[in-house]
């Protein structure tokens, strides 16, 4: 069963409209089934997290939304995405991203050999804007890369690697940024900037933001609404600060018990052994 709380006063929909991914049914190499007839809503202008464990199907979940589940031998088997009334289950990610949406892979993927510029370069493959002008754009959302601009990517850290990846991402001016576990392997500081970060662009450019995290605080904490995963499905969903404040979530994710003390590892893992979500 699907735990709901309604968004009390959603806010008006920016002009690009709002992702929606309906039933969704993936299956790997024919065989595998990843995922279990997955619902959610990415509303414009809002930044919606997705959350869970390993394995719990986020990752697949953005493959089926940004058409790259075919490199991975993966497919829609039933349901549909669609974006501001535009069906995107049949396209192949290329279209989709000229439709306005652009995944941010999980490990960065930079193009190592290449400089930090070039690497922001090569993220204005659709010609939208004047890449000097947005390459002014980036360098003021994230200033550590001006500083970097002429440095081998493969040179820089994890974190400057991370805001580089979704650097070259903004600049294809997307309408909905796809962004997977961008707190992977970093300090609670970076992670931190880099969700103001995206906060701010957000709130600057209207941009709506789906962001797949293991990090339960730092994304509901950045986030207007999030959804929970396990299994292949959603098994709740709600505005972030309603999400964050509740027990289940607090309890499992957060590990923290409802006297404010922490979970032991191993309280936690009987506790998702009980699944009491589902
Ligand atoms: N290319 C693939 N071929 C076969 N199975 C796959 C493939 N990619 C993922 N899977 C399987 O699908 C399931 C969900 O994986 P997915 O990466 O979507 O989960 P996730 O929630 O993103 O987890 P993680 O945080 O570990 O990346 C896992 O059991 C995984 O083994």
């Amino acid at each position: 069963m699907t735990a709901t709380h309604p968004a009390p006063n959603p806010p008006a929909p920016a002009p690009h409209g709002d992702l929606t991914v309906n039933n969704v049914e993936v299956v790997y190499h024919d065989i595998v089934q990843v995922l279990r007839g997955v619902s959610l809503t990415v509303r414009a202008g809002q930044v919606t997290s997705l959350l869970g464990t390993n394995g719990a199907g986020k990752t697949t979940t953005l493959r089926a939304i940004s058409g790259l589940l075919k490199p991975e031998n993966g497919r829609i088997r039933e349901g549909t995405v669609s974006f501001g009334g535009r069906t995107l289950s049949s396209l192949g990610g290329t279209e989709v991203v000229k439709s306005g949406v652009v995944q941010v892979p999980e490990g960065r993927r930079v193009f190592k050999h290449l400089n930090v510029e070039e690497n922001l370069r090569a993220g204005a493959i659709l010609g939208r804007g004047r890449w000097r002008d947005d390459l002014e754009r980036i360098y003021t959302y994230f200033p550590k890369l001006r500083t970097l601009r002429h440095r081998q990517a493969g040179y820089t850290s994890g974190g400057e690697q991370q805001m580089l990846a979704i650097g070259r991402a903004l600049m294809a001016h997307p309408r909905v940024l796809l962004l997977d576990e961008p707190s992977l392997g970093l300090a609670p500081m970076l992670v931190a900037e880099i969700f103001e970060n995206v906060r701010r662009i957000n709130r600057e450019e209207g941009l709506s933001v789906l962001v797949v995290e293991q990090n339960a605080t730092v994304a509901l904490a950045h986030s207007d609404y999030g959804y929970v995963m396990e299994g292949g499905r959603i098994v709740m969903e709600g505005e972030s600060a309603w999400l964050s404040g509740n027990p289940d979530v607090k309890e499992f994710y957060l590990g923290v018990t409802e006297h404010g003390q922490r979970k032991s590892f191993r309280d936690v893992k009987s506790y998702k052994r009980r699944k009491r979500w589902m």
